[in-house]
C-alpha cells in the first residue's frame, strides 16, 4: 500500500477536486462517515456517550460529520470546539451549522472554561480526536495543549481523525504532546507519521478509508513511500541443484566475534541459500565448523589481534568471482588493516555487495568506494551506524528518517536498510518502504547478522537485489514475530529469528494472504 505524505495528500486533494470534480465537501463528508462506521466497530453506537474534540480547520470539519452521523445512527453526540469560531474554516464552519440545527449540544472550549472539558470528557465512552491533522504546522501549546491532555486522561475509547492530534503527520514525531488514540481513522492512504515511532504508538491500530479518491490517483508513481508488502516466494523446483539458490560469501568474524560469522552464513542457508562460503580468520574455523557444518569455510590468515589480515586480499577477490553476491562485514572488527581490507574488496568486487556491522564503519571513512561501484551495494546500519555514514546526528535522522534515508541512498548510490522498529529500506531512486514485521525481542546482538543472511538468501532464490533485500528485511522481523508469538517475546534471539526463517518462508509459499494479513491496514 502507498503511504502518502502530506504533500501528497494536498496534491490528490487539489487533483481529486480539480479534475474528478470529488469536491472537499464529499471527501469531508465520507471521511466523518468513516469515523462514525469505526466508532460503531469498536464500541457499538446505541446510547454511546461520544464526545468529539474539534478543531477549527478540516480535521475538525471531519468531527463534526462523524458528530451528525453518531448522533442519527443513535449516539448520545457532544461537541467541544477548541479555539474560535471566526477562525473555522469553510467546512467546518457548515458542519457545524449541520450539527446545530440537528440539535447536538455544541461548547467552544477556551482557556477559561479548558478545565471543564477534562470533567465533560471523563463521562465519555468514546472521545473522537478531531483537533489536527495534516495541517498541524508546530508544537502544540497553550488550551490545544491542555484539550489534548484531557483527551489522554478521560479513559474513553480514543479514536483519531486522520492522524492522532500532535503527530506530525510526515515524520511521527511527536510535536509537544499528542493524543494517545486506541484507533485512528485515516483519509486516502496512510500518511508516514502513523507508520514511523512514535507516531505509529500514537495511532493504535489503523483504519484506511479512500472516502471515494479515485484509484487512480492513490496509486500513482509519484506516491514514492509504500509498505513494505511481501510477494510470493516460488516453490524449489525438483530438478535444481545448490547452484540455483545462490552462492553466498561472507567475508566475516574474528577470534573475538564468533557469533557473527555464524548467524550470517547459517541463515543464508535457513532462509533458502544454496551455498554459504564463510572466509573468517583461522583460529575460529574448528569451533565454528562444528556448530554449523553446512557452512563452507575457507580459513584466512589473521593479524596479531585475531582479524582478518590485509593479505588475504586477492584470495578473497578470487573467490568473490566463484559468489553471486559478497556479505562483509559481520563481526570483523573495526582493526584498521581490516578496515582497509573491507574498503579494496568493496572497491574491487563486481558483484552485488551487503555491507553490514563493523563493514560499515569501515566504508564510511571513504564513501566514494561506494559511489565508485557499479553494481548493486547494499547497506544495512543501525541508526548509529547510519549516523557514521551519513554525519547526521541520531536525533537528527530520528527526526526525519525518510529525508535523511532517501539523501543517503541517493548519496551513496546505494540501497540502505534502516534497521530498528519498523525498518526502512530505501533505494538510490528515491523510492522507501516501510517494513511492518518484526518486534522490540530482537533488539538483541546478533539479530542483524540473522538479516544480512536472509537478504543474501533472497537474492539466492532469484529475486532481483532491490526485491531481495526489502523481502529480506519482510521474513527476518516475520520470522522474529513467529518467535515471539510462540516463544514469548524474550525468547527472541539470533538463534531461534534463524530456526524460525523456515518457518516463514513456508508460510509465504502457502498462505501468502494470511501473512500478509498479519502485517496489512485494515481497511474500511
Ligand atoms: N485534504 C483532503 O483531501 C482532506 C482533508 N480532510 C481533513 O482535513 C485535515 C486537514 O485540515 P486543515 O488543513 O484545515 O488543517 P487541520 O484541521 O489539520 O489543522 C487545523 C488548523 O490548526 C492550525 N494549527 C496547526 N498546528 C497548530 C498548533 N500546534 N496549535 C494551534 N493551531 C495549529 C493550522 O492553522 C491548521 O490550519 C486532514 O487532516 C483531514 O482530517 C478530510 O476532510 C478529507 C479530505
Ligand atoms: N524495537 C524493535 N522493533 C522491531 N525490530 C527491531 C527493534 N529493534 C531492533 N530491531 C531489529 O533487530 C535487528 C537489530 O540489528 P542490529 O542493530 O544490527 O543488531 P546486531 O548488529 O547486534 O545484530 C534489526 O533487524 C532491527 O530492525
Ligand atoms: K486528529
Amino acid at each position: 500500500m502507498k503511504v502518502a505524505s502530506v504533500s501528497d495528500i494536498k496534491r490528490i486533494d487539489e487533483l481529486a477536486s480539480a479534475r474528478y470534480g470529488v469536491s472537499h465537501e464529499i471527501l469531508m463528508e465520507n471521511a466523518g462517515a468513516a469515523v462514525a462506521r469505526v466508532v460503531d466497530m469498536v464500541a457499538g453506537v446505541r446510547n454511546l456517550l461520544v464526545a468529539v474534540v474539534a478543531g477549527t480547520g478540516n480535521n475538525g470539519g471531519d468531527g463534526l460529520v462523524a458528530a451528525r452521523h453518531l448522533a442519527s445512527n443513535g449516539a448520545e453526540v457532544r461537541v467541544f470546539v477548541v479555539g474560535r469560531e471566526d477562525k473555522m474554516t469553510d467546512l467546518a464552519r457548515i458542519n457545524l451549522a449541520r450539527v446545530r440545527s440537528a440539535g447536538i449540544p455544541v461548547e467552544f472550549v477556551s482557556e477559561e472554561n479548558i478545565s471543564e472539558l477534562r470533567s465533560e470528557l471523563e463521562y465519555s465512552d468514546v472521545v473522537v480526536d478531531a483537533l489536527f491533522g495534516i495541517g498541524l504546522n508546530k508544537p502544540v501549546e497553550g488550551v490545544y495543549r491542555k484539550a489534548i491532555e484531557a483527551v489522554n486522561s478521560s479513559g474513553a475509547i480514543i479514536v483519531g481523525v486522520d492522524i492522532p492530534s500532535g503527530v506530525n503527520g510526515d515524520t511521527g514525531q511527536v510535536m509537544g504532546v499528542a493524543v494517545r488514540a486506541d484507533y485512528t481513522v485515516t483519509f486516502g492512504l496512510p500518511k508516514p507519521g502513523l507508520l514511523l515511532y512514535p507516531g505509529a504508538e500514537y495511532a493504535g491500530e489503523i483504519f484506511v478509508s479512500r472516502i471515494s479518491y479515485p484509484r487512480a490517483l492513490l496509486e500513482d508513481e509519484s506516491i514514492q513511500v509504500e509498505t513494505n508488502d511481501p510477494v510470493f516466494i516460488p516453490p524449489r523446483r525438483p530438478d535444481t541443484h545448490k547452484g540455483d539458490y545462490g552462492k553466498a560469501l561472507f567475508v566475516a568474524g574474528s577470534r573475538q566475534y564468533l557469533g557473527a560469522p555464524l548467524f550470517s552464513s547459517m541463515s543464508f542457508l535457513l532462509a533458502g541459500g544454496g551455498y554459504s562460503r564463510l572466509a573468517t580468520v583461522a583460529s575460529i574455523v574448528p569451533h565454528l565448523g562444528s556448530k554449523a557444518s553446512e557452512v563452507v569455510y575457507e580459513p584466512l590468515a589473521e593479524t596479531a589481534n585475531g582479524t582478518v589480515a590485509y593479505a588475504n586480499l586477492e584470495r578473497l577477490l578470487k573467490l568473490a568471482e566463484w559468489a553471486d553476491i559478497v556479505v562483509v562485514g559481520p563481526g570483523l572488527t573495526t582493526e584498521e588493516e581490516t578496515s582497509r581490507l573491507v574498503r579494496e574488496v568493496v572497491a574491487r568486487v563486481d558483484k552485488p555487495v551487503v555491507i553490514d556491522g563493523d563493514g560499515l564503519t569501515a566504508v564510511s571513512a571513504s564513501p566514494e568506494v561506494l559511489r565508485k561501484r557499479s553494481k548493486p551495494t547494499v547497506l544495512t546500519p543501525h541508526l548509529g551506524e547510519m549516523s557514521r555514514l551519513t554525519g547526521v546526528g541520531v536525533d537528527e535522522i530520528k527526526q526525519d528518517r525518510i529525508g535523511v534515508l532517501r539523501r543517503a541512498c541517493r548519496d551513496l548510490n546505494s540501497i540502505i536498510v534502516l534497521k530498528g522498529a519498523h525498518t526502512l529500506v530505501g533505494m538510490p531512486d528515491g523510492r522507501v518502504y516501510i517494513n511492518l514485521s518484526g518486534n522490540p525481542g530482537m533488539a538483541k546482538a546478533g539479530s542483524g547478522d540473522v538479516l544480512v543472511g536472509t537478504i543474501a538468501a533472497m537474492y539466492g532464490l532469484g529475486f532481483p537485489i532491490e526485491v531481495a533485500v526489502r523481502m529480506g528485511v519482510f521474513v527476518h522481523g516475520a520470522a522474529g514475530d513467529y518467535v515471539a508469538a510462540r516463544r514469548g517475546i524474550d525468547g527472541v534471539t539470533a538463534t531461534s529469528i534463524m530456526h524460525a526463517l523456515p518457518r516463514v518462508l513456508q508460510a509465504l509459499r502457502e498462505d501468502i494472504d494470511g501473512l500478509y494479513a498479519l502485517y496489512a491496514l485494515r481497511e474500511l
